[in-house]
């Protein structure tokens, strides 16, 4: 199995996580019913999104945070999101971009649900 190493791979790992997500009982909700997301919108977001992090690009040029204030979500939708991105990664790709891709997801899950209050921040931000 290769590494995450061209814009192909990132949109490989962020198609596979949405397909995961669209079939889980707990996510799929907050996504369709809720938030009622434009895929055509979303997924090209999450792609410059997860380049910039992995490839080093430059084109995302969102607010993240801003969009999951309103959402209906608790720690058990932040473990599912994670459980599900860390199979995503775990099925098409292992190395060091692989492994990077998962600690970043452990780490910005982290930040956001401090952020919405689920989890009491910490002094060295882990
Ligand atoms: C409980 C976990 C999460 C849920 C249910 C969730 C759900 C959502 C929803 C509904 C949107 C709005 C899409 C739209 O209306 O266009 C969104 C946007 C986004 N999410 Fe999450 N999210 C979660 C965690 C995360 C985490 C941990 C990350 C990063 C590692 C992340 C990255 C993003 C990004 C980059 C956007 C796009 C913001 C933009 O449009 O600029 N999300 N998410």
């Amino acid at each position: 199995m290769s590494d995450i190493s061209t814009e192909a791979d990132v949109k490989t790992l962020v198609d596979s996580f949405y397909e995961r997500v669209q079939q889980d009982a707990l996510l799929a909700p907050i996504f369709l019913d809720f938030a009622h997301v434009d895929f055509s919108h979303h997924l090209p977001q999450l792609y410059d999104f997860w380049s910039g992090i992995l490839l080093g690009t430059n084109r995302y040029r969102g607010f993240p945070m801003r969009k999951h204030f309103p959402l209906p979500i608790s720690l058990a939708h932040f473990q599912q999101w994670l459980a599900l991105f860390t199979a995503a990664v775990d099925a098409h790709f292992a190395g060091p971009t692989a492994e990077l891709a998962k600690q970043q997801a452990v780490h910005i899950g982290r930040v956001f649900a401090t952020r919405l209050g689920l989890l009491q921040p910490t002094i060295d931000g882990a």
